[in-house]
């Protein structure tokens, strides 16, 4: 288990990690999602041994492993610029951190590696391991190409061998897909999710797309500004995010987030259907997401649809209410495509309403304070 305690990083006076707590379990599949420049390289870098906090620990199966060095902590990073040796083949790339730790200080020179014969020897020890990790990669008709006759996806598989083949105790993958394009990105998603149930081995994944992230994870701790909002498995964090920022960056389509006056003083005569069903005196937001919300004949939001967008295979319409308010809602397979300027009634289940506290944007567990009328 790794576990993060209070760990706090500054850069002068700029703290990008701010008393960050998290616990990752042994053979977990974490991801640390969040928008550019929220700390999760920082963070990362340090889990790896290659940074260090200003203050807080990390532990190691209950060791603080603050003086332990990347070597010694045994971890593997791959990073989204793969970092492979230009002039070696894929199989030297796959073998070298395998061979560099029985090579002298001198034999681990890149250039003395490729022409000592000592050196040679030893890379070539480990063929056999190499052969294994190529045929699990796909590989295997590529060991003899340099990384500049791969394609980015193949850059992208050496980048994984090499850090398969020394064993590590956990996998840190730093935006690992983020320079292929779409299809190649959900093939090599799909290749990371088989590795890791193949190796049972940890790993920790940082990314700001957040498909890869749902997708994957057992658990995703959701980073912003230096801190993380929440950590849950995806479908927890879609259906009960903590607060308004969480659930604003989780979804597909963005979150309407609906300001409501103390004791409903402002409800929309278009959510009349809608009622506080206890007092409440203060202000608080809710949270509608647009593919809960649905047209229905006897719905119970009505408005008039300002804009249609067709996004194959389904609709985002716009559609405005008496006061003022514009929710979004996406919508599939429909009949009937409603055209600006119609009059439509929406409907969402009451399960699907998220509520959360004005003042502080934190969830509020009490569902019931909104219900139907009658
Ligand atoms: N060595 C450094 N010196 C000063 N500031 C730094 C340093 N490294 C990172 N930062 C700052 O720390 C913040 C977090 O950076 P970090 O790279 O951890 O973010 P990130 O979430 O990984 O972003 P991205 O998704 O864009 O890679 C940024 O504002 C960055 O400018």
């Amino acid at each position: 288990m790794i576990q993060l305690k209070s760990l706090t990083r500054a850069f002068g006076g700029n703290r990008v990690l701010d008393a960050v707590d998290l616990v990752i379990p042994d053979g977990s599949f974490t991801s640390l999602l969040g928008p550019s420049g929220c700390g999760k390289s920082t963070l990362l870098r340090i889990l790896a041994g290659l940074d260090q906090p200003t203050s807080g620990a990390v532990l190691f199966d209950g060791q603080d492993v603050q003086y332990k060095s990347a070597t010694e902590r045994n971890i593997a990073m791959v990073f989204q610029s793969y970092a492979l040796y230009p002039h070696m083949s894929v199989r030297d790339n796959i073998v070298l951190p395998l061979a560099m730790r029985s090579m002298s200080r001198l034999e681990r020179l890149p250039l003395v590696t490729s022409l000592l014969a000592s050196a040679k020897r030893k890379r070539a020890a480990n063929s056999s391991e190499v052969d294994c990790i190529a045929q699990l990669l796909g590989l295997t008709a590529l060991l003899d190409r340099k990384p500049s006759e791969l394609s980015g996806g193949q850059k992208q598989r050496v980048a994984v061998g090499r850090a398969l083949v020394r064993d590590p105790v956990a996998f840190l993958f730093d935006e690992p897909l983020s320079n292929l394009d779409t299809k190649l990105r959900g093939q090599m998603r799909e290749e990371i999710g088989r590795l890791h149930k193949r190796t049972g081995k940890t790993f920790i994944y940082v990314t700001h797309d957040q498909t890869e992230a749902m997708s994957l994870s057992d658990q995703v701790a959701v980073m912003m500004g230096g801190h993380i909002h929440q950590v849950a498995p995806p479908r927890d964090l879609y259906a009960k995010p903590a607060n308004t920022d969480v659930a604003a960056f989780i979804g597909e389509h963005p979150i309407n987030l609906v300001t409501i006056q103390p004791n409903g003083a402002n409800l929309p005569a278009s959510f009349s259907a809608f009622a506080l069903s206890k007092a409440v005196d203060r202000f608080i937001i809710l949270g509608l997401r647009p593919e809960s919300l649905f047209i229905s004949d006897d719905g119970l939001i009505s408005g008039h649809v300002t804009a249609v967008e067709y996004l194959g295979g389904r609709e985002l319409l716009d559609v405005a209410l008496d006061d003022g308010t514009i929710l979004r809602i996406a919508q599939k397979d429909v009949e009937r495509i409603p055209q600006v300027g119609d009059l439509v009634r929406l409907d969402i289940a009451a399960k699907d309403i998220h509520l959360f506290d004005h003042a502080t944007g934190r969830r509020l567990s009490d569902n019931a304070i909104i219900r139907r009328k009658g």
